[in-house]
């Protein structure tokens, strides 16, 4: 059971200061979406919660333990990280892409024990990613590469996911079949953080949303008290109307506002 924690966490860019005194919990066995606009500070919250950004001020904590302080290794076996956009550059097969997955435990791809090798078909069938398991990685479409890359991050085990646009390349049955396996990570007790852009999709799957807005919390929260028209409107600059599927928000962006 591993808690992930933001304290008065700094984090500067260049001369920009892109996160300002981020303070929250990423609790176990939760799903949390973190939403905000282009340029709020997501991508740069989940790499400092990772460890791949140093801060300007205050920490990243991991069980009570700054996390750029920890032992790369170790770090590896906590925490997986999806990185936005990730490409692929290794012509391997993409049943050894994803045994990557199984290096911060010291296993390697072509000689997996048999737990690596079950870890392996587990994130791959997590993905949907049956039957792809001899084709060369690089051989694939976008989407089918970003699931390869999600997979290689299931296959660690971590008790820490951290994922930066997930879906953002899939198909509407894939990006339902991976956040559904993101949610069963989470319900086997990990922690499990995405940056989502679909705010409906957020709310279906997560127990809790994270808006960002110019480098801080502007919510956070369960997705109904979170997604309100006008808290979308002051953040995301959009006239949005919120509907209910199920309890849970459901939200048609309208029109842009102007002057946001
Ligand atoms: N190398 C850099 N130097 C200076 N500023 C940067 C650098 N990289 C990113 N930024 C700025 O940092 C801010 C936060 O970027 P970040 O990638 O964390 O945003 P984001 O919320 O993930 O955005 P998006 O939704 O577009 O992926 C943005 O304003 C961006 O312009």
């Amino acid at each position: 059971m591993t808690l992930v924690e933001a304290r008065s966490l700094s984090v500067d860019l260049g001369a920009r200061r892109v996160l300002d005194r981020v303070s929250l919990a990423l609790e176990p066995g939760r799903l949390t979406a973190v939403v905000g606009p282009n340029g709020a500070g997501k991508t740069s919250l989940l790499r400092a919660l990772a460890g791949l950004l140093s801060p300007a001020g205050g920490e990243a904590v991991l069980n009570g333990a700054p996390v750029d302080r920890m032992r790369p290794a170790e770090r590896a076996r906590a925490i997986a990280y999806l990185p936005q956009g990730g490409g692929i550059a290794w012509p391997l097969p993409v049943a050894e892409v994803v045994a990557l997955g199984r290096l911060p435990h010291g296993e390697r791809p072509g000689a997996l024990p048999e737990a690596g090798r079950q870890a392996v078909a587990a994130a791959l069938a997590a993905v949907g990613l049956q039957g792809f398991e001899n084709r060369p990685a690089t051989a694939l479409s976008g989407g089918e590469r970003t699931r390869v890359l999600l997979a290689r991050a299931l296959a660690t085990q971590a008790p820490v996911l951290l994922a930066d646009e997930p879906v953002a390349a899939l198909d509407p049955r894939h990006q339902l079949v991976v956040l559904g396996a993101l949610k069963d990570r989470a319900r086997e007790g990990a922690t499990v953080a995405a940056i989502l852009h679909d705010l409906t999709l957020a709310a279906r799957f997560a127990d809790t949303i994270l808006l960002l807005r110019q480098g801080q919390i502007e919510a956070l929260g369960p997705p109904e008290a979170v997604l309100t028209e006008a808290r979308i409107a002051v953040s995301f600059g959009v006239r949005a109307e919120v509907l209910r599927q199920a309890g849970r928000p459901v939200v048609v962006a309208l029109s842009p506002l102007s002057g946001t």
